[in-house]
Formats: structure tokens, sequence, C-alpha cells
């Protein structure tokens, strides 16, 4: 790789479809060709808290975020470099004890809620997308996921979405809307979009063989 990698951001609220717009762009390309890097796997270490008290964090604050790794990984990433890679526990509610050697690839994603919000992280992103979801489609959508897949009741989710989730997204992360160069509305079905953000980086990937000729 001779051409220094692409940072494409995906913010937008919790249960918006950020995960799932950026896994439909991956799945057009070669496992080589696009790197995805989660915030979440950068939530602080918690390890050293006992379970009960790893229950009461704000996940939806920006200072939950170990951002300083974070950006350290990114600017790595961007000049050539691997990284060891943290892995997140959702039902532990810490990251676990892996690490993964991640190499960089040509086109570099970044996802989380709170990306948009750190000048440093946006700075280093060359496209910035939001993907737009009406609250109440993304609390259904993370009710479902969040018992199915994060281990959490019915009870949790609806606890957690209105003490920390809702009053975070008005102040921290609809806010960064504004950051954004493209606003995708309703993430994951929506395939125009989805389309057009592969075409960018097919155009990217195609600039890039180029200069290599
Ligand atoms: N357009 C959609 N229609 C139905 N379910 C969806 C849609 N987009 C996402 N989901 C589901 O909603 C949940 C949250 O979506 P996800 O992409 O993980 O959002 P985010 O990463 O923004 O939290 C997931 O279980 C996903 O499968
Ligand atoms: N231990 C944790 C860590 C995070 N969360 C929630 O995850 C949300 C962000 O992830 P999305 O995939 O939904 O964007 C965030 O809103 C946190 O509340 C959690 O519940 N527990």
């Amino acid at each position: 790789m001779s051409e220094k990698p692409v940072v494409i951001g995906v913010a937008g609220g919790s249960g918006s479809g950020k995960t799932t717009v950026t896994r439909s762009i991956c799945q057009r390309f070669q496992d080589k060709t696009i790197l995805v890097i989660e915030q979440d796997y950068y939530y602080k270490d918690q390890s050293h808290l006992p379970f009960e008290e790893r229950l009461n964090t704000n996940y939806d604050h920006p200072l939950a975020f170990d951002n300083e790794l974070l950006v350290q990984h990114i600017h790595k990433l961007v000049n050539q470099q691997p990284i060891q890679k943290p892995v997140y526990d959702y039902k532990m509610h810490t990251r676990s004890n892996e690490i993964i050697t991640v190499e960089p690839k040509e086109v570099i994603i970044l996802e989380g809620i709170l990306i948009l919000e750190d000048p440093r992280l946006v700075d280093l992103m060359d496209i910035k997308v939001f993907v737009d979801t009406d609250a109440d489609i993304r609390i259904i959508r993370r009710l479902m996921r969040d018992i199915k897949e994060r281990g959490r009741t019915l009870d949790s989710v609806i606890d957690q979405y209105e003490n920390n989730v809702r009053p975070m997204h008005l102040q921290f992360v609809e806010p960064t809307k504004r950051y954004a160069d493209i606003i995708i509305p309703e993430g994951g079905q929506n395939h125009v979009a989805i389309d057009l953000m592969a075409t960018k980086v097919e155009k990217i990937l195609s600039r890039n063989q180029e200069n290599n000729i």
C-alpha cells in the first residue's frame, strides 16, 4: 500500500444502523480492502471495578471512552503501522483479555456514537457520515438487539435508555450531525445511500491503483 489510508467516520445514535451500514459497505469489497474500527472497543477498561459498579457507568458520555488510545491508533493506521486493538465485552462491561494485532488497510471505517464529538478524531477523517434514525425506531432496535445479543433484560434496557442513552444522545450525539458531510436517513435499508458510499470507496481504490502504476 503506497497511498495513505482514507478514513471514513460513521456516526449516529445507538441503534441508528451504523454497524449495519458499515457491514453492507464492507460486503461489497474484499476483506483486505476495508478495516473497521469500532469506538465501542475503546471504552475505558473497567476490569479493576467490581461488576456491580460497572453497571452504573454512563456508557453514553464522552468520558466513558479512551479516546487517547483511539486517536493514537487511528494516527498509527493512517501512517501505515499496525495496532494492538482492544476487544470489548458488552456482557462484562469491560475490555476482554484479548488483543488483536490489526494491519492498516486502504480504507478505514471508524464507527461509533461519539466519533464526531472529539475534534482530534474529526481531524483524522476524510469523509464524515451521520446515520440519522428516529428515536422510536432506535429504541425498538436497541431493545431487541441488547436482549438478544448483549445479555440485557427489558427493564435494564428501558432504565438505561431513560437515564443515560436519551439525555446523552440529545446533549452529545445529535449536535455532532452538523459536522457530517453526508447524512443517511434510516441506516441499514437505505440502499441508495449505501450504493453511493460504496461507489465512493471504489473510486478511492481505483485512484490508489492508478497512482501505483
Ligand atoms: N433497517 C433496519 N431494519 C430492521 N432492523 C435493523 C435495520 N438496521 C439495523 N437493524 C437492526 O437494529 C439493530 C441495531 O442496528 P445496528 O446496525 O447495530 O445499529 P448501531 O450500530 O447504530 O447501534 C441491529 O440488531 C440490526 O440488525
Ligand atoms: N458496557 C456497555 C457499553 C456500551 N453500551 C451501550 O452501547 C451503545 C453504543 O453502541 P451501539 O452499537 O448501540 O452504537 C451506547 O449507547 C451504550 O449505552 C452498553 O449498554 N453497555
